[in-house]
């Protein structure tokens, strides 16, 4: 495994492999913090039924708009989290990227991998375990105020779409030169939907009508976003954001996230219940597995992950 950058990024410049081309390196442009992204109050969804159509509303409205929203009143508990890795169960601890080999430039930042569903293959049960339910339950919650906005039957994403969850812990050592480099590239996520604790340290920046924009760091709450599956599900009412990670020189910043995946082997294709003769299917059916090939193939190039499943 190739060493980790908070092993050695102490008494170093920027090493050169890890310098982005111009075009793509956030450079000296200082990028507010928005707030436009909605902030949610999940809380309000269980008192009655104005509260919850409300919140329905709004999220659905943040999903469209940003592909981003936050949650706070999450009910998933405050705890501190601890990690190690465990090369027995599947969890692994890696440098920049799982592609690290077939990388030109690197990423400034450390990853830990974790699979967190089904809970057999869990270690430190008591508090991965917790967190990982918890943060399923909230996902699961999400997804069915999703379908309730957009007309598909509660439970639609049981199964299969959403069976595979994965864990990941990802640190950003500060970096001597953030204006160079990034924690990761513009990428949108392969899957069903993110939950993200970003944690008090600025540093997620999602692409909007051209610009970048900081999501604002709340460590209480759940920064949420939209995958491509569930572009595609949505028939493309759902947009599946571009994001960043960017890196600065005072502090490190760790963030965990959950990935909620369908099983390789499920048809993604457009919800029958929003596609008619005047809304005809925007994506043609593929596996998952199908995808994430072409999404590692594409390296980054968020045009090209879905071009092949588009119908004209
Ligand atoms: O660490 C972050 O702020 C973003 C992480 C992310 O976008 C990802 O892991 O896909
Ligand atoms: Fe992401």
């Amino acid at each position: 495994m190739e060493t980790l950058v908070s092993s050695w990024f102490k008494d170093q410049s920027l090493p050169e492999n890890y310098v982005f081309p111009p075009e793509t390196r956030p450079g000296e442009a200082i990028v507010p913090v928005s707030k436009n992204i909605p902030i949610i109050d999940l809380g309000k969804s269980v008192v009655g039924h104005d509260h919850r159509n409300n919140t329905v509303q709004q999220i659905l409205n943040a999903a469209q708009k940003f592909g981003f929203f936050q949650v706070n009143n999450h009910g998933v508990s405050e705890r501190q989290n601890d990690y190690s890795k465990d090369p027995r169960k599947g969890c692994s601890l890696y440098t920049s990227s799982y592609n690290y080999d077939n990388e030109e430039i690197h990423f400034w930042r450390d990853n830990l991998r974790h699979p967190s569903h089904p809970l057999d293959e869990v270690i430190h049960r008591d508090v991965v375990g917790t967190y990982s339910v918890e943060v399923r339950s909230l996902s699961l919650r999400i997804l069915d105020l999703i379908c309730e906005g957009l007309g598909l039957q509660p439970g639609y994403f049981g199964d299969e779409f959403t069976n595979v969850q994965l864990l990941l812990v990802n640190h950003y050592p500060p970096c001597p030169n953030p204006s160079l480099t990034l924690g990761l590239s513009k990428h949108s996520d392969p899957n069903l939907i993110t939950i993200l604790l970003q944690g008090e340290v600025n540093g997620l920046q999602v692409f909007k009508d051209g610009q970048w924009i900081g999501v604002e760091p709340l460590p209480s709450a759940f920064v949420d976003n939209i995958g491509y599956q569930f572009q595609v599900i949505s028939n493309g009412k759902l947009r599946s954001a571009e994001h960043r990670a960017v890196t600065n020189s005072r502090n490190a910043r760790t963030t965990i996230v959950t990935f909620i995946n369908p099983s390789f082997s499920r048809i993604i294709e457009p919800a029958k219940a929003l596609v008619n003769e005047c809304k005809p299917p925007l994506y043609r059916a593929f596996r998952y597995g199908e995808f994430l090939n072409t999404y590692k193939a594409v390296k980054g190039d968020t045009e090209a992950a879905l071009k092949p499943y588009k119908l004209d």
